[in-house]
């Protein structure tokens, strides 16, 4: 399988204004992350109907505009990112027509709108790629999984990579199908370790913590194991069992979390169950 990871920044800067449609969470999230990580505010455009959303988006230093009569007439970006429902997809795309003939490469995060989709209501030819993200991108940290179609050139993948790896780890796919699962792990995994956390911090209050430490312990343990597992040379399941003693507390708990259909399957469960939503979605 091709699958490229990267979280080095090419020195491939797109050669025109970036623009980014929908900034609601995940729009938000990265244009967060993109302009945290250094990338000029002047050099991007943001459309959102939403009036709140779109003083929120101005607050970073990039144009906003509330619509994409504002800006159709004008030079067409290097790159369009397009952060709207799956369901909106087809009728914001049309509206952009015009920059997808000019040479824009889109670059979609629609969580199983399809490569094909995309590209037939852009127009045939029009450079496509397909990202799942995740809202860590916020914080530097996200994790971006694209897939091109095959007008997508060399120089704009790069220039993708660039622009996505200020928002964290960069990897490309070339199997379309595996952005399915993708979603299922990475793009909606955000939401499953923020209930981890919810879950842990009403586990220590139950067992008599205060709340707000009881929360700071869940937080800075899940992100201090992050950290350690994302540094370590050891696997995750290693570094498990460097936790846990013989016959001692974590043992204990692991009993009841590793135990026949516990977690393991839960989590299986549930991330199947996100895939095949994805899957869905690319047939609506
Ligand atoms: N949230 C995540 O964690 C995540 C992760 C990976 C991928 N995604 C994908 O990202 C996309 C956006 O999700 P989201 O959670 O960010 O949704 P969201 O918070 O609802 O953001 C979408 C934004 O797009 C705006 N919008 C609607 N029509 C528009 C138009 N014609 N031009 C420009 N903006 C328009 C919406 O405004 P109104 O509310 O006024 O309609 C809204 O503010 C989805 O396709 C999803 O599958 C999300
Ligand atoms: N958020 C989007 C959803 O829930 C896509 C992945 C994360 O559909």
């Amino acid at each position: 399988m091709s699958t490229d990871i990267s979280s080095q920044s090419q020195n491939t800067q797109p050669d025109g204004r970036v623009l980014l449609v929908g900034c609601g969470n995940m729009g938000f999230a990265m244009l967060k992350g993109w302009i945290e990580q250094g990338t000029p505010a002047n050099r991007i455009d943001v459309v959102e109907p939403n009036d709140d959303l779109r003083q929120r988006a101005a607050g970073t230093g990039a144009s906003v505009h509330a619509d994409v009569a504002d800006i159709i007439d004008g030079e067409a970006p290097a790159m369009a990112i397009i952060a709207v429902k799956p369901q909106m997809m087809a009728r914001v795309l049309a509206a952009y027509k015009p920059f997808a003939a000019a040479g824009t490469t889109f670059v979609s995060v629609a969580a199983g709108t399809l490569l094909g989709t995309i590209e037939g209501a852009l127009g045939q030819g029009s450079a496509v790629i397909r990202c799942m993200p995740n809202t860590p991108a916020a914080v530097g940290k996200g994790m971006m999984v694209c897939c091109a179609n095959e007008a997508v050139t060399d120089k704009a993948r790069a220039v993708c990579e660039t622009l996505l790896s200020s928002s964290g780890s960069v990897a490309f796919v070339e199997e379309e199908r595996l952005m399915d699962a993708v979603t299922g792990v990475s793009g909606s995994g955000p939401a499953y370790v923020f209930h981890f956390i919810e879950a842990m911090a009403e586990a220590g209050v139950k067992s008599g913590l205060p709340e707000e430490l009881s929360k700071e312990l869940a937080i800075q343990t899940v992100y201090g194991a992050a950290a350690y597992a994302r540094s370590s040379d050891e696997d995750p399941g290693q570094l498990r069992s460097n936790v846990t003693s013989p016959n001692g507390t974590t043992a204990a708990a692991l009993d009841v979390l590793m135990g026949t259909g516990r977690l393991r399957e839960l989590v299986a469960e549930a991330v199947e169950a996100a895939a095949e939503r994805s899957r869905e979605l690319s047939r609506d």
